[in-house]
């Protein structure tokens, strides 16, 4: 069983930057260039924190062309795959693309999806299986709307969308998913879940995923908190027992505000 760990932390910390609809190809690689050399100015430890980056689609041949030329250590995926492996599925992009492309990860349900494309919880475990059928690991995103926050039942629904969503995987395959909590509320809004509230969801996700795969994998599956994180309140959410990393939105899109966010443990925490 694959438990990531580096010595210093339970789990190596995984900072993830979704772009989203956003950067063509052309700044696409752009991007990559000035985050790879920030962090290399930084002397950057890719071992001890890991880095990735989801771009569009049509980014990635060029991200992957870029990463191999120049050996970078930073780690890339899709923001979506089809459930299916090949077919009569017009607009939609198979996993074992993804994986050619030199892929390690693939979004999978970010709220995104499920509120604009109506992804069902069934589709999410389709999609989920399909990403671990093609070696990529899947990066799983759930999480509250305001209405559900406001009555009080988010932890609940949460661990209803993981239960779902996750149904049928292996212990093995639990232990390798990154599961990514992402309020919708606090989604390119400004608003951000407090640390507390991050460690919360991620403490009762961990606990689901124990009684669903027992503590072995449970303790090695990666929980990551998304929803307007920034260098400034990173570092604090980080500090969370049960957090693992971030999903970043549109901090990621500026090289040197998402280069500080993977340099966490050089800000104060106050
Ligand atoms: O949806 C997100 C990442 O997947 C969060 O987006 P923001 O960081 O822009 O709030």
């Amino acid at each position: 069983m694959s438990t990531p760990t580096n010595g210093t932390f339970d789990r190596t910390p995984l900072i993830a930057g979704n772009w989203k609809m956003n950067m063509d190809h052309v700044q696409a690689i752009t991007l990559t260039q000035k985050l790879a050399w920030t962090l290399d100015d930084a002397k950057h430890d890719f071992g001890r924190v890991e880095v990735a980056v989801f771009p569009p689609f049509t980014d990635l041949r060029g991200v992957q062309t870029l990463v191999a030329g120049d050996d970078l250590k930073l780690v890339y995926g899709g923001q979506d795959l089809s459930q299916f492996d090949s077919g009569a599925y017009t607009g939609d992009i198979s996993g074992a693309f993804l994986a050619k492309l030199g892929c390690r990860y693939v979004l999978v349900g970010h709220s995104e999806r499920r509120t604009i494309h109506g992804e069902t919880d069934e589709t999410l475990n389709a999609k989920t299986k399909a990403a671990f059928r093609h070696g990529l690991t899947p990066v799983l995103c759930v999480g509250e709307g305001l209405e559900v926050r406001q009555a009080g039942t988010h932890v609940e629904h949460t661990l209803g969308q993981l239960r779902s969503d996750v149904a049928g995987l292996t212990a093995e395959q639990a232990a390798e998913l990154v599961v990514a909590y992402e309020p919708v509320w606090a989604i390119g809004t400004g608003e951000v879940a407090g640390p507390e509230d991050a460690q919360e969801m991620c403490a009762a996700l961990r606990a689901e995923l124990a009684s669903l795969f027992g503590d072995e994998a449970a303790s090695a599956t990666r929980l990551l908190y998304g929803g307007s994180v920034k260098a400034s309140n990173a570092a604090a959410i980080l500090a969370e027992k049960d957090v693992d990393g971030v999903l970043v939105g549109g901090a990621s899109l500026d090289a040197g505000e998402f280069a500080s966010i993977v340099r966490f443990e050089s800000h104060a925490t106050a």
